[in-house]
């Protein structure tokens, strides 16, 4: 039986926004760690809001290039039930984190065009989902984010890919039903797309969008 589409609400960064984004229908609420972001949660406001987070929603959290360090510490303080890496992480580094906090792992690749797509196998073999995003223009600040989408023709040659994957960049209440069909993607991302101002979530949207999704 087809379990319906899978929907990742990141950036959330008040309980308000947890609760909404939940009762909306998310099954993924992203909390980002990335300083630079107007999304960023510091580890006590991310571990106060994982206790408002029920139970069967899975609580991810955002890195960029992060360091043990900074994983320790992390890993320590706020209950989380996976780690997306939106850096640069080689595939070694990756393997490296999931042995490491044995929690499950979901490498974010940058997709502008066909060459980025040999990366998918590289990583599927070391990562336990994938995350195609769009790559961030060559000046922009967030690795992820951006509000921007990549060609999503490019998925729809595709052969078949051995890990779960999930489609992110640029997508709203307006096009998700859309991406859905043109990629048979089963899981879908998004951050600014439902904001009234950057890392301002907005309930009325998160509904908007988790209603969208699953009319697709
Ligand atoms: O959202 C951010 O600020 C961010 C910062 C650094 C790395 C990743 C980030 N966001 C991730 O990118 C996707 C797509 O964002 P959008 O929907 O295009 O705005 C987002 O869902 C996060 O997973």
């Amino acid at each position: 039986m087809d379990a319906g589409i899978r929907i990742k609400v990141c950036g959330l960064r008040t309980a308000a926004d947890v609760l909404s984004a939940a009762d909306a229908g998310a099954t993924y609420l992203g909390f980002n760690f990335f300083p630079k972001s107007p999304r960023y949660v510091n580890f006590d406001e991310a571990g106060d809001l994982a206790v408002d987070v029920p139970v069967g929603v899975a609580k991810v959290g955002l890195v960029v290039n992060a360091d043990n360090a900074l994983l320790d510490a992390l890993t320590d303080r706020v209950p989380l039930d996976m780690l997306q890496l939106h850096g640069s992480e080689t595939p070694e580094r990756v393997a490296e984190i999931r042995a490491r906090y044995g929690l499950p792992v979901m490498k974010v690749l940058g997709i502008s065009g066909t060459a980025d797509m040999d990366a998918i196998d590289v990583y599927s073999a070391v990562a336990d989902q994938l995350m195609l995003d769009a790559k961030p223009p060559k000046d922009a600040v967030l690795p992820g984010g951006n509000g921007i989408s990549f060609d999503w023709s490019l998925l729809s040659g595709r052969k078949y890919w051995t890990k779960p994957w999930m489609l992110a960049g640029g997508l709203n209440a307006e096009n998700v039903a859309e991406a859905i069909m043109r990629t048979g993607t089963k899981q879908v991302d998004v951050a600014s797309g439902v904001e009234s101002a950057p890392g301002i979530k907005d309930a009325n949207l998160m509904k908007a969008f988790c209603a969208a999704a699953r009319s697709a």
